[in-house]
């Protein structure tokens, strides 16, 4: 990795830390957990969702100036989530905030770097890391034999509802040993990449929470894939993660439908 990527990578590793000793004390205050709601009454967000991922851009704009900036709450008060060539900081201040207020203990800050439209961090094959020790996927190759990560989201619509548990059927009828959920896309692909469970898949993930986890399996050994095959696309609202290609093939057993992409110009 150069001195500059090297230099932004330690920027981003000391603010996300920042970050998280914030969420960490507002776990623990009632006040901090006040929740409102945005696109429906289950997509919540609370005041220090606001306040963290204003904290990590201001942070951030002090050093670098000239970068962008893709952020959840941001893009909820209406800025745009387009993605360029120009370095983009990608930003989820509390990936997992239904956990966050209700105080069950699986959270996220999640920040991915990105340039010429690629996620920066990691990506020369240097590996990743929890607090110093190297990541790795599990060597599963039996899905018969894996555990299935994925979430249900918030979107409650009959039709989304019936697609979520009919991948889900699928998925328990193959049949694999288990499937489970930390309630943050971010933590589920850490999970993967530590080899924990072998994949997680979800449709209607926006590209803040798994801009940072991509990098993170990658580079732990692990593939991405769209749901229904070939390629991610990071702005597609749909991402499979896995330790290895056998285990993808669960995309075989995902009712796969389209969310508005993340990039989607607003509607008038
Ligand atoms: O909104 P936050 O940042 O908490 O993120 C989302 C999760 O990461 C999803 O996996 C999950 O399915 C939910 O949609 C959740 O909202
Ligand atoms: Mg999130
Ligand atoms: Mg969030």
């Amino acid at each position: 990795m150069d001195d500059v990527l090297q230099n932004i990578m330690d920027h981003a590793v000391a603010v996300a830390r920042e970050a998280g000793q914030v969420v960490r004390e507002a776990l623990c205050d009632e006040k901090q957990r006040d929740v409102m709601t945005k696109s429906s009454t289950v997509d919540l967000v609370t005041q220090t969702d606001q306040r963290v991922e204003h904290l990590i851009i201001q942070s951030v704009k002090k050093k670098f100036p000239t970068h962008r900036f893709i952020g959840e709450e941001s893009v909820a008060a209406g800025e745009a989530c387009v993605l360029t060539d120009d370095p983009t900081w990608i930003i989820d201040p509390i990936d997992g905030t239904t956990n966050f207020v209700h105080s069950f203990p699986f959270v996220a800050v999640s920040i991915g770097f990105s340039v010429d439209k690629k996620i920066q961090f990691g990506v020369e094959g240097k590996g990743a890391f929890c607090n110093g020790e190297p990541l790795q996927v599990s060597d599963q190759e039996d899905v018969r034999r894996s555990i299935i990560a994925t979430e249900f989201g918030s979107n409650r619509e009959t039709e989304t509802v019936e697609k979520i548990f009919s991948s889900l059927r699928n998925i328990l009828n193959i049949p694999v040993h288990g499937v489970r959920g930390a309630g943050t896309a971010a933590v589920n692909m850490c999970l993967v990449a530590s080899g924990c469970v072998e994949a997680y898949y979800e449709v209607g993930v926006h590209v803040w929470d798994v801009a940072a986890g991509s990098v993170i399996v990658e580079e732990a050994g692990g593939v991405l894939m769209d749901v229904e095959g070939g390629p991610v696309d990071l702005m597609s609202r749909r991402i499979v993660a896995a330790n290895n290609g056998t285990v993808a093939h669960i995309v075989k057993e995902i009712d796969a439908f389209s969310p508005t992409r993340d990039d989607a110009p607003p509607t008038q």
